[in-house]
């Protein structure tokens, strides 16, 4: 028998649940009609309960006893009273939270990249993180990732039905990226954009988590996921546009030094963990190469274009040639004719959704201070030229922040970009922390789906 059923069935009496039920739309009239009633109901209930749970009522009032404190502002039997709910009460009142919360349950799909940051995001999940989420009532079912891609294939084949709460991604901004092109790369779009991703960072750097929800550590992010809610983000699209590839992200997109770092981190992966990034840096500022590019880009005019409309027709509109983002379609139906070229060398092209804060560093600066992840806009930054001693300066000046203050470092707010590599100049783009390979001489066009991302848990100060 259920404690529900033992602890009800003494008081099953209508007479006794209509003295005893607190009703919240009487309960000040009712109780404080008369003074003798409102003393007299404890005593009352005593009376009727069977002998031993009397006793046992007696002993575990302190457990099991709700105090209610009322103020009494119209009645002229005292200022503040105290009503006392038998134990029995009490514990209906727990059983009928653990019910809803049986209701509120949420399902979703947590998929666990074995091989991210220090490799250690199985102890991460399972001992910082499945507690507390499942405590929050969360039905989880878990999935490592066996190969590169494997996220990926999830989210693209998944029965929304087994998970229609989210997609969980333990690991790095990697993992996030798969599972983003998998959702937007299903037939299924409307119900895909309708799934949130959640995050609990155990990758290298997982900047994406940490500049929009302000959490790096795995603890947070369980704590944010339980407390529930969403955070709508821009996704941005990047087309090659001789394959008709499109590929999706959430923070940025470069071409140049970082996109080479980024290539050339791979080779360390296994080895290095998250310090391979500062190792590729340094061999690759040591045999920097030169970059050529021209670039095209469409600026942000506020008073023409001040918000860009968020609905799903938008984004069907701008996929409607089979995951391939038109050339045609602008933010606000504009048709293009105001695009600024530049020409030259380059060490660096960044296309950033987001103000990019990296969660590792010792002083924690942010790659572009004006961008926001849900603003409609990408923020473009040009550092043009060549040359070891710009990019010393370039970075020094950013641990600081001051790249922006730089003469050679052009910012701009921008609705779309165009990157084409000139001459030798290789041909990678990367997105998220991902290195998009192209054959020959590509095209890279950058353009925005404003609002079309959700995330899991909203940043504490909002
Ligand atoms: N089982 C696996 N074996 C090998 N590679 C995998 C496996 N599962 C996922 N990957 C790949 O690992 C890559 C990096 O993963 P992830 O982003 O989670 O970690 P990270 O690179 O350490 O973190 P960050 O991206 O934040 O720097 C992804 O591109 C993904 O394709």
């Amino acid at each position: 028998m259920s404690a529900r059923s033992l602890v009800r069935s003494p008081v099953s009496c209508s007479a006794v649940n209509e003295c005893f039920t607190y009703n919240s739309r009487r309960s000040r009239s009712f109780y404080q009609c008369s003074n003798t009633m409102k003393l007299q109901r404890p005593q009352v209930a005593q009376m009727l309960l069977p002998r031993k749970l009397r006793k046992s009522t007696r002993l575990q009032t302190s457990l099991f006893t709700q105090r209610r404190i009322s103020s009494n502002c119209c009645s002229d039997l005292s200022t503040t009273y105290t009503e006392e709910l038998p134990n029995y009460l009490a514990i209906n009142v727990l059983q009928d939270q653990s019910d809803a919360k049986q209701e509120n349950i949420r399902k979703v799909l947590v998929i666990l990249n074995p091989y991210s940051g220090f490799r250690s995001s199985r102890e991460v999940f399972y001992k910082k993180v499945q507690s507390t989420l499942k405590l929050s009532g969360f039905a989880m079912e878990v999935v490592e990732t066996a190969y590169a891609g494997h996220a990926k294939e999830l989210a693209s084949t998944v029965d929304f039905s087994t998970c229609p709460d989210g997609i969980i991604c333990v690991g790095g901004d990697g993992v996030v990226n798969e599972v983003l092109n998998g959702l937007l790369g299903r037939d299924d779009l409307n119900e895909a954009l309708q799934l949130p991703i959640g995050i609990v960072p155990a990758g290298s750097d997982n900047s994406l988590v940490w500049t929009v929800l302000g959490i790096r550590d795995p603890v947070s992010a369980a704590t944010a996921l339980a407390k529930g809610g969403f955070t709508p983000i821009d996704v941005f699209a990047v087309k090659w546009i001789q394959a008709g590839v499109t590929h999706f992200g959430l923070t940025a997109s470069y071409c140049g030094f970082v996109a080479d770092v980024i290539q050339l981190s791979e080779k360390f992966r296994l080895q290095l963990g998250p310090f391979r990034y500062v190792i590729a840096g340094l061999l690759k500022f040591l045999s920097l190469p030169q970059y050529r590019f021209e670039v095209d880009y469409m600026p942000l005019s506020p008073e023409r274009n001040p918000k860009p409309k968020s609905s799903n027709e938008n984004f069907h509109d701008q996929l409607s040639d089979g995951s391939k983002v038109k050339r045609s379609t602008q933010m606000d139906g504009n048709t293009g004719d105001n695009w600024v070229t530049r020409k030259g060398e380059f060490l660096g092209i960044l296309v950033c959704n987001h103000f990019c804060k990296p969660a590792q560093g010792l002083l924690s600066p942010v790659v572009a201070p004006k961008a926001q992840h849900d603003d409609g806009s990408l923020d473009l930054i040009l550092v043009h030229g060549s040359g070891r001693l710009r990019l010393f300066c370039f970075f020094v000046a950013y641990q600081f922040c001051w790249h922006l203050l730089l003469p050679f470092v052009e910012y701009v707010k921008v609705k779309e970009v165009k990157i084409r590599p000139v001459g030798s100049t290789h041909s990678g783009c990367g997105v998220d922390g991902e290195l998009l390979q192209a054959e020959g001489q590509p095209e890279w066009h950058c353009s925005l789906l404003p609002s079309q991302g959700r995330l899991l848990g909203r940043h504490p100060r909002t």
